[in-house]
């Protein structure tokens, strides 16, 4: 029997959010997931027989409305196949259209949020909840008359038909993203589809997933040996963890030090990790003096990254040799067959996996292994979204400070030295970085600052006084920014005591550091790293 993609059991009920280019498949998935129900992702490219064979329990329909373009087209197959449909947003007007409603552009698309005023609270989507709700919308067409068979439930004065159910045909609608928490009744919305439109159980969680992959892992590796590379990171530490509970000392995790670490962070990897694994192999390889001086001069940000990716590969190739030669004599040492991962569903989204349309190819990122490694790839968090990660994480008993790590970008430091790398700028960077750090912590921002990136622009010197006297010193970026998936960024909006604090205490601590900045973008139109 074919099942979906990820799905770590057979029979599992899978709820499968098709997408028809909209932003809000990922988010209606993962808010199905909370309702603890498991949930993948297809792009529409999948043709309906592919989406249909991984025999779905429910289908939700996700589509982008813009003015420029037609109303999605959905298979009709889709909605005819004896399965409960959720169609949302812009999903709504092109499951309305496949079905025969009368459609229209709409005067002015509408963006933002809209309030209700007329919900039926007996309409099954409604159950429960206020007859007058906000509602998220992102649409430029709307329905003006629903197809036959269908309930109106909800209208506007923008929009005629603003939800609407038929329940003979097991379709209903909200022409509304029900995913976001700009809409507070969303989630009630949701589960009332999942719960009684398609009568499913809320039986899918974490734990589930962490039994069932360590089972498929023992299965995938046997008695082999496995190689994780740690970078300090979530991902790499949560899928190192799992495998290390599922065939204990057969796995070898390998930390390098590239010498572009924060203050103190390889000391303490290897004691959180160490620890919190109960004692798992790790190798911790010290390349400090390699990298910097292939670094040395070396000011170009891309021509940066490609050394310390290059470099980096090398350094792992010789870890893995070195472990390889360490058992040569011992005769019970089985092959180093297999790579694990910490590859993650928006990875797998995103790279067009997802529904099983593409060859599956190994996760490349910055710090990304070597290609012709001849691996076999170990990828246990391949199904989970970050923030189930992080639950895993903390499941297996792994410290906030590494579940709840900023991501931090593989190059480290490295991109964010305006100018050449060198130690001496590094250690600069070190401590004003480890400032700002310590500062966000005391202030309780951590978990809501996505990433606080600090800059040292070594090339720039500004003039600047102390006690008496003049200095020429260079200036450091603060770029706390907020995201839900680094997509796109807002500045973090950190209270001006707290900016005033880490900038005294900078200037005044960090000799060589004269003066500290705030960049204030928003991604797009910048990045958030400088390089
Ligand atoms: N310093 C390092 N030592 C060993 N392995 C590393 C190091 N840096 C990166 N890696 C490996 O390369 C992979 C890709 O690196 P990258 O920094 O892009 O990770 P990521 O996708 O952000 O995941 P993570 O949350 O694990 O950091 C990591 O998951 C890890 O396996």
């Amino acid at each position: 029997m074919t099942t979906p993609q990820n799905a770590a059991v057979q029979h599992q009920d899978t709820v499968i959010v098709v997408d028809y280019g909209s932003d809000d498949a990922q988010v209606l998935s993962r808010r199905i997931r909370e309702a603890k129900v498991y949930s993948e992702v297809y792009s529409y490219t999948a043709s309906a027989d592919t989406i249909l064979a991984a025999r779905p329990a429910a289908l939700v329909i996700a589509a982008r409305s813009s003015a420029a373009e037609d109303v999605a087209v959905v298979d009709p197959k889709l909605l005819e196949a004896d399965i409960p449909v959720l169609a949302v947003g812009g999903g709504f007007t092109a499951v309305s259209k496949a079905l025969g409603a009368s459609v229209r552009q709409a005067d002015t698309p509408l963006a933002g949020t809209v309030q209700l005023e007329n919900i039926d609270d007996n309409a099954t989507l409604f159950s429960g909840q206020p007859t007058s709700q906000d509602v998220a919308v992102n649409h430029a067409h709307v329905v003006t008359e629903a197809a036959a068979g269908f309930v109106v439930t909800a209208s506007h004065a923008d929009m005629p038909v603003a939800a609407a159910e038929d329940a003979k045909a097991q379709v209903y609608g909200v022409a509304w993203n029900p995913g976001t928490a700009d809409s507070p009744h969303g989630q009630s919305v949701i589960k009332n589809f999942l719960f009684i439109a398609a009568d499913l159980a809320p039986d899918w969680s974490v734990d589930l997933v962490i039994d069932q992959q360590i089972a498929k892992i023992r299965e995938q590796i046997g008695d082999k040996r496995a190689l994780v590379g740690l970078s300090g990171g979530v991902d790499s530490a949560v899928a190192a963890a799992l495998v290390q509970r599922a065939v204990g000392d057969q796995l070898t995790a390998v930390y390098v030090n590239h010498g572009l670490m924060r203050k103190d962070e390889s000391v303490e990897i290897e004691r959180a990790f160490g620890a919190s694994t109960g004692g798992a192999k790790l190798v911790m390889v010290d390349a400090e003096d390699e990298f910097l001086s292939a670094l040395h001069g070396v000011s170009d940000p891309e021509e940066k990254r490609k050394i310390i990716g290059e470099r980096f590969i090398r350094t792992f190739e010789q870890a893995q040799a070195d472990i390889v030669a360490a058992s040569a004599h011992d005769p019970d040492a089985t092959d180093v067959q297999f790579l694990v991962q910490g590859t993650v569903y928006p990875d797998v989204i995103e790279s067009g996996d997802a529904d099983g349309s593409k060859v599956i190819k190994s996760h490349h990122n910055v710090g990304g292994l070597p290609e012709d490694l001849e691996f076999e790839l170990v990828e246990p968090l391949r199904q989970l979204f970050k923030d189930e990660v992080r639950e895993v994480g903390t499941q297996l008993g792994l410290p906030d400070e590494i579940v709840w790590r900023q991501p931090f970008p593989g190059p480290g430091l490295g991109i964010r030295i305006v100018g050449a790398i060198s130690k001496q700028r590094l250690d600069l960077l070190r401590e004003a970085d480890a400032i700002v750090r310590e500062e966000l912590t005391a202030s309780g921002l951590d978990r809501e600052i996505w990433q606080s990136p600090v800059v040292l622009l070594a090339d720039v010197r500004s003039v600047g006084v102390n006690e008496g006297g003049r200095t020429y010193g260079h200036p450091v970026v603060l770029r706390p920014v907020v995201s839900e998936d680094a997509m796109t960024a807002r500045f973090a909006r950190i209270p001006y005591d707290i900016l005033d604090r880490i900038s005294q205490r900078i200037t005044a601590e960090v000799d060589g550091i004269n003066r500290v900045v705030l960049d204030i973008t928003g991604k797009p139109p910048g990045t958030i790293e400088w390089e």
